[in-house]
C-alpha cells in the first residue's frame, strides 16, 4: 500500500515552549497506528498539526503527496478528522451537520455508510436534535461520524473512545479495524486505552519530550498478545523510564 502520510522533522511550539522537536512518522494505507504517550507529551499537538488546525513551526505534513500548509484544500480532501466535540455548533442538529459536511465532501446527501454507522452507535434517534442538547457520548459520536464521512483514505481521532459506552466503543473498535484491513484506509489514533491499543491495532509510537520515542512493530505487538506475561502497558512503562534513542 502506498504512504498516505508523511510527517517529516516536524516541529512545534507554542511561543518559548517546544513541544514537538522533529517527528518523522510514514502512515501507509491499511495501517491502524496508536499514538501513545503521557499527559501533555503532544499527540493533540501532531494531530492539530497534521490537520491544518496549528501551523508547524518547522518541518512539514504531506497528505496524499500534498502539503497541508501550501495545499491545505487538497490535502484536507484525503483527510477524515474527528473534530472536538466541544466544538460542534450547539445550534444545529447533527443531520444538519452531517449534510453540511457531505456538502463539503462533495456528496448529495449523507452517505448511506455513515447512516448505518449512526445506526451501529445507537445516536439515530439523535440526528434530529440540537447538538446543544446531547450528552458528551452522543457528542463524540457525532464527530466520529463527521471524522469518517464519505470514507477518506486518512483518518485521524484524538481519544475517540472518551465518554462512549462499552458497546459503541466495541463498534467503533471494530469499524476502525475493518476499514484498515478491508477498505485500506489508514488510521492514527491518538489514545491512552492501550488495551484498546494493544488488541485492535498493528503498529504503536510512543510520543515522549518532543520525540518519538519508541516504536512497536506488529510483529512486536504480535508477541505481545501471544504472550499472557506480556503487555504494552507493561511495555510502555519500561520505555517511559528508559526510552530508547529517538527514531
Ligand atoms: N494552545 C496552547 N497554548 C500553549 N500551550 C499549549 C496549548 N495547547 C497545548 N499546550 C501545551 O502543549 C503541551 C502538549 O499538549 P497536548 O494537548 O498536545 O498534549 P497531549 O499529549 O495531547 O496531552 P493529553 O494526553 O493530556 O491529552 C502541554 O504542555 C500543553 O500545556
Amino acid at each position: 500500500m502506498s504512504v498516505i502520510l508523511e510527517l517529516d522533522g516536524l516541529q512545534h511550539r507554542y511561543d518559548e515552549h517546544a513541544v514537538l522537536n522533529g517527528i518523522d512518522l510514514r502512515l501507509r494505507g491499511g495501517e491502524f497506528v496508536a499514538l501513545i504517550g503521557p499527559n501533555g507529551s503532544g499527540k493533540t499537538t501532531l494531530l492539530h498539526c497534521l490537520a491544518g488546525i496549528q501551523r508547524p513551526s518547522a518541518g512539514r505534513v504531506l497528505i496524499g503527496g500534498h502539503d497541508i500548509v501550501r495545499e491545505p484544500l487538497a490535502a484536507r480532501r484525503q483527510l477524515g478528522f474527528a473534530v472536538d466535540p466541544a466544538r460542534l455548533p450547539p445550534l444545529l442538529s447533527g443531520r444538519e451537520c452531517l449534510r453540511l459536511f457531505a456538502g463539503a465532501r462533495g456528496a448529495g446527501e449523507i452517505p448511506a455508510a455513515t447512516l448505518a454507522l449512526a445506526e451501529t452507535l445507537g445516536c439515530t434517534a439523535m440526528l434530529d436534535r440540537r447538538i446543544g442538547q446531547y450528552s458528551l457520548g452522543t457528542r463524540q459520536k457525532l464527530a466520529i461520524l463527521l471524522g469518517l464521512l464519505g470514507e477518506p483514505p486518512l483518518l485521524v481521532l484524538d481519544e475517540p473512545l472518551n465518554g462512549l459506552d462499552p458497546l459503541s466503543a466495541y463498534a467503533l473498535k471494530h469499524h476502525l479495524q475493518r476499514l484498515a484491513a478491508e477498505r485500506g484506509v489508514a488510521v492514527l489514533l491518538a489514545t491512552h486505552s492501550l488495551d484498546v491499543a494493544e488488541r485492535f491495532i498493528n503498529r504503536a509510537v510512543l510520543l515522549m519530550d518532543g520525540r518519538l520515542r519508541r516504536e512497536w512493530a506488529s510483529d512486536e505487538l504480535d508477541a505481545i498478545r501471544a504472550d499472557p506475561s506480556r503487555s504494552l502497558e507493561q511495555s510502555m512503562v519500561e520505555a517511559l523510564a528508559d526510552p530508547e534513542p529517538p527514531r
